[in-house]
């Protein structure tokens, strides 16, 4: 330890970001330090101080207290102090006294680090290189961002969210059938985006019902923290905007539509991606919008991403639909005329498409691919497939790129994505138990008055209120209304029939009964499945939660988590129509469905709360019904008109459109009733015919191409199964004091060590910890149990600290080699590119961190290729601190010298690193581009937008790698030693 002389610099050994300390007074027992960076003051025993005095030598840069930096040439000593000399950036030759250095200067750069003798442990070191090594392997990969989440790997997502991840600010509506999973693609979209840079800030608006469901189902699959924003916590901002009080911002609908102060707080939060989930309540007519298509029509054009989802795109009308595409590209859908005749022609597209399978060979197909193939490209393949001379790999070659280069050009399938149950298949059979019951009297002398006279029904209509034809399809309603008629004195859940059908159901434990069975009940209104809930539990004993718009938020998640619970929880739960959308009842396989809705889409969304990914079971539907009633008729037009029952068609809302009226009109008449079942009937087939050829075709074979879905789910596989993974976190949880034990089934369970670092996500001090699986499928039957990823945020956390800190960037070990003699020194130099960009370009796909090693030895020989990073690892020895210290000191001109010639040999080899970015860059994006404005010409649902943004995105990727930089990441002194000490 050297002599203490006030005026000296010093820094802390344990604590260098005090920064540079100045010796203030000190005698031979204790010498006091000021650190005035950091405004504290130490005093310490001289014999014992954990202190390095600060010296630079030649090459060194050095900050002076007045702002200016110099690069040291030389330095003097006179009373212990040291005085620098060096040129400024001027070229001035100056002199800058060790007194006179700034006291920010901070050492945590590796060459400071190292020669101020700061030296982290050894395994630190390695870790910190191999941190680099699987960062850089990891960004790059194809799988960045799916890998993580805690998801089964189901082509069409993975299809679907690769398509839209890689595009520029994507805008599109995720419109798969109810339940196959549109909130996963969506969150495996913004998962992927997040990760790689290109979203920070997303808005996501759901109805009021699945605001928990999102928030859960983000954490619990995608390990997404997301902040629930309502006017409450809101208003706990103050005159502070709380949209940007988080990343990730979730919101009802319900509170924003209907809030216009809080939208304009919305709007000037900078979000890059917005997703609103059930889109089609976006309501928009001709004679005006909504007001929750207003607020996203201004929050969509100030926000580049928008994921638009809904299971029932067309549910409110063609027109409406159209409405909402134009919220995707005002540009392109801005002509409804012209965007129907343009689907007129997608049914030679897709004849075309299904023609190739009968090539080569077959005139007539290959003059439908010709018709519309009609490009140079295109053409060429078509030749090439029709050439009998062609090998076999080659025509299916040819097939497969022309399926695509046809797919591509098909409009409405770049922006909408809807996979069908019939496409996706392997999903359960759906039976139809229907259970006629008697009319009670009293909804009977109603149904017969309207069928006896004609004008009671505008009678009823305004002594009940109610809207035609509700008043005839909801009995029960209607008498709830009347309830002045003295007739109607009893609550109406004591005369229907339905609630007894209903409460012998639920004991009867014969195989057609519900005895311990879960049962999911869906009615039109809110009242008759509160009146059904109390009618069950007065006649009953039933406890049976309601679930329905009006519930607060807190309500309706016990109720779905009472009837979740597998033990101890309740058997029945009752939903209204609307409140149950988008709910996961998959674990119920019976469905009462106590009355009929009025529109075929939502026919399909309550089927939809059972069948869904995950349902094990054939679905069972019961209906009751009454005997010759409008509600029956109703039934009779969905069961015999349209198949609704049985599997999801897609067509239901154009027969809606074409017969709802006529249908409203026929509920009291069996013969208008035949007539309207029939002609519904033939035009369901001629629909279903019509689609299966045409839009819905294409949509079907555009929503998932399975060999690109194929390739997604590989690239995932290929990080599932990373043998590296599992090395990698054993080293670092070791490092960083987490105790990880193997618990059997391939369970392990991680819990924090007394010495763990803070701050590890999911992991406190004197707490339990977690227990982690790499195992994909351990993890999804098992929800308390996390899944090991690169992705998951303690491995990202964990690498980001090392890289992002100073942690193990300066080392020293000891090399026993009997071929070496001692007192030998190598450095082990890892410098590491760095290349200023904005995020939201992701370079890092092209050119992330990367690590160029250098091995050089005393003599300065390179023995990079000849001793490779393990190969050296395993030879190491640790060595204390101070021993280190002492060590790099002695050797402190020497370790100079090769930093030097390091940082001119890994200079040269950035060019090469540049060159190949550069390259790969090119030829990614100026494809892309080059597929884009082909496309263009064919299809109108590219945006120019989107091309120009690519352009600019491929000049500012240049500039960015051309300013790549090197710098010295870490450093290890190594010195060899005698084989036998
Ligand atoms: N890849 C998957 N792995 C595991 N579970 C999945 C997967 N995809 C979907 N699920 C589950 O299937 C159910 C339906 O998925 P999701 O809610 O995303 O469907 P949806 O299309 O949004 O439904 P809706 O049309 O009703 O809104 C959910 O419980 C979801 O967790």
């Amino acid at each position: 330890m050297s002599d203490f002389s006030p005026g000296q610099r010093w820094i802390s050994d344990g604590e260098a970001e005090l920064g540079l300390g100045t010796v203030l007074n000190c005698d031979a027992r204790s010498v006091t330090i000021l650190f005035s960076a950091s405004q504290e003051t130490r005093t310490y025993n001289t014999r014992q101080a954990p202190l390095t005095r600060v010296m630079f030598g030649s090459g060194d840069r050095v900050l002076s207290a007045d702002g200016w930096q110099m690069v040291v040439d030389d330095s003097k000593e006179s009373g212990g102090l040291i005085t620098y000399i060096g040129e400024d950036s001027d070229g001035n030759l100056r002199e800058l006294p060790e007194a006179k250095l700034a006291d920010t200067m901070q050492f945590d750069q590796a060459r400071d680090r190292l020669l101020t003798g700061q030296v982290d442990r050894n395994d630190w070191f390695d870790l910190r290189f191999r941190t680099l090594h699987h960062y850089q392997r990891i960004e790059q990969h194809n799988a960045l961002g799916f890998s993580g989440p805690r998801i089964d790997l189901i082509p069409h997502q993975l299809y679907i969210a690769n398509e839209v991840a890689n595009r520029h600010a994507p805008r599109v509506l995720l419109a798969d059938e109810v339940g196959l999973g549109k909130t996963i693609e969506a969150g495996l979209i913004l998962h992927r985006l997040l990760l790689n840079g290109r979203v920070e800030r997303a808005l996501i608006l759901v109805p009021d019902s699945l605001t928990h469901q999102w928030l859960v189902e983000l954490l619990r699959r995608f390990s997404l923290n997301v902040t629930l924003l309502d006017e409450t916590q809101s208003q706990a901002h103050g005159s502070y905007n709380p949209f940007e009080s988080a990343q990730l911002v979730l919101a009802s609908q319900g509170w924003l539509f209907a809030n216009p102060q809080r939208q304009e707080q919305a709007l000037a939060s900078q979000f890059d991606l917005l997703i609103v989930d059930e889109a089609h309540h976006l309501d928009w007519s001709e004679e005006g919008s909504g007001p929750g298509y207003r607020c996203v029509e201004q929050l969509s054009a100030v926000i580049p991403g928008l994921l638009l989802l809904t299971a029932t795109p067309e549910q409110m009308g063609i027109k409406s639909h159209f409405a909402r595409l134009r919220l995707l590209d005002s540009e392109r859908y801005h002509d409804l005329e012209r965007f129907k005749a343009e689907e007129s022609h997608y049914t030679e597209v897709a004849r075309a498409i299904d023609a190739l399978e009968a090539l080569p060979g077959n005139p007539d197909a290959s003059a439908h691919v010709s018709a519309v193939a009609d490009d140079r490209d295109s053409q060429a393949l078509l030749a090439t497939l029709c050439n009998e001379e062609a090998s076999e790999a080659q025509q299916d070659a040819a097939r497969a790129q022309l399926s695509e280069a046809l797919l591509d050009r098909h409009g409405t399938g770049r922006v909408m994505f809807r996979n069908s149950r019939r496409h996706v298949g392997g999903f359960p059979e759906r039976r139809l138990n229907l259970a006629p019951l008697a009319l009670p009297s009293a909804y009977r002398r109603v149904v017969r008055r309207l069928e006896r006279d004609e004008d009671y029904l505008d009678e009823l209509l305004i002594e009940t209120g109610m809207d035609h034809p509700d008043v005839l399809i909801y009995p029960d309603a209607a008498y709830r209304e009347l309830s002045n008629d003295p007739l109607n004195g009893e609550d109406w859940w004591h005369i229907d029939p339905r609630v007894n059908w209903l409460l012998e159901k639920l004991s009867d434990d014969s195989e057609s009964g519900f005895a311990n069975e879960k049962v999911l009940i869906i009615a039109h209104h809110r009242e008759t499945a509160e009146g059904l809930a109390e009618g069950l539990r007065v006649l009953g004993g039933y406890h049976a939660p309601v679930f329905h718009e009006d519930l607060s938020l807190i309500e309706r998640d016990r109720a779905a988590a009472a009837f979740a619970d597998e033990e101890g929880g309740v058997q029945v739960l009752v939903c209204s129509e609307i409140g149950s959308e988008g709910r996961n009842f998959q674990f119920c396989r019976h469905l009462v469905m106590f009355d009929m809705p009025q529109h075929p889409d939502q026919l399909e969304q309550r089927i939809g709360r059972l069948d869904r990914i995950g349902q094990r079971h054939a679905i069972e539907l019961h209906i009751p019904t009454f005997e010759g009633s409008p509600g029956e008729r109703l039934l009779r037009w969905y069961n015999e008109g349209m198949d609704a029952f049985s599997a999801p068609h897609g067509v239901g809302n154009e027969l809606f459109d074409a017969f709802g009226d006529a249908l409203a009109d026929a509920l009291l008449d069996d013969e208008a009733l035949e007539e309207i079942i029939a002609e519904t009937r033939t035009m369901f087939n001629a629909k279903l015919a019509e689609h299966d050829v045409g839009r819905n075709r294409l949509l079907e074979l555009n929503a998932c191409r399975p060999a690109r879905a194929q390739q997604v789910i590989d690239a995932v596989r290929e990080l599932d199964e990373d043998a590296a993974l599992p090395r990698y976190l054993e080293r670092a949880l070791d490092i960083f004091g987490v105790e990880s034990q193997e618990i059997g089934k391939g369970l392990m369970h991680l819990q924090p060590s007394q010495h763990m670092l803070d701050g590890l996500p999911g992991l406190v001090k004197g707490e339990e910890g977690f227990t982690a699986t790499y195992s994909r499928a351990q993890a999804l039957v098992r929800d308390d149990v996390q899944r090991l990823s690169w992705e998951h945020p303690l491995l990202r956390e964990m690498m980001g600290r090392v890289l992002d800190g100073t942690m193990g960037n300066s080392a020293l070990a000891l090399l026993r080699h009997d071929a070496i003699p001692s007192g030998r020194l190598m450095a082990e130099l890892v410098f590491r590119t760095h290349c200023p960009a904005p995020k939201k370009l992701h370079l890092n796909r092209f050119l992330p961190p990367t690590a160029v090693r250098l091995l050089l030895d005393e003599s300065g020989a390179n023995l990079t290729s000849k001793i490779s990073f393990t190969g050296l690892g395993k030879n190491l020895q640790k060595v204390n601190k101070s021993l280190a210290r002492d060590l790099i000191k002695s050797r402190h001109d020497q370790l100079r010298e090769l930093l030097t010639q390091g940082e001119g040999e890994a200079e040269r080899q950035l060019p090469s690193i540049v060159e190949n970015a550069e390259a790969r860059m090119r030829a990614q994006l100026d494809a892309e581009i080059a597929r884009l404005t082909a496309l263009a010409e064919h299809n109108p649902a590219v945006r120019s937008a989107e091309i120009d943004a690519l352009k600019d995105e491929r000049k500012a990727l240049s500039e960015a790698i051309e300013n790549t930089r090197l710098r010295l990441d870490s450093v290890r002194v190594i010195i060899t030693v005698d084989a036998d000490r």
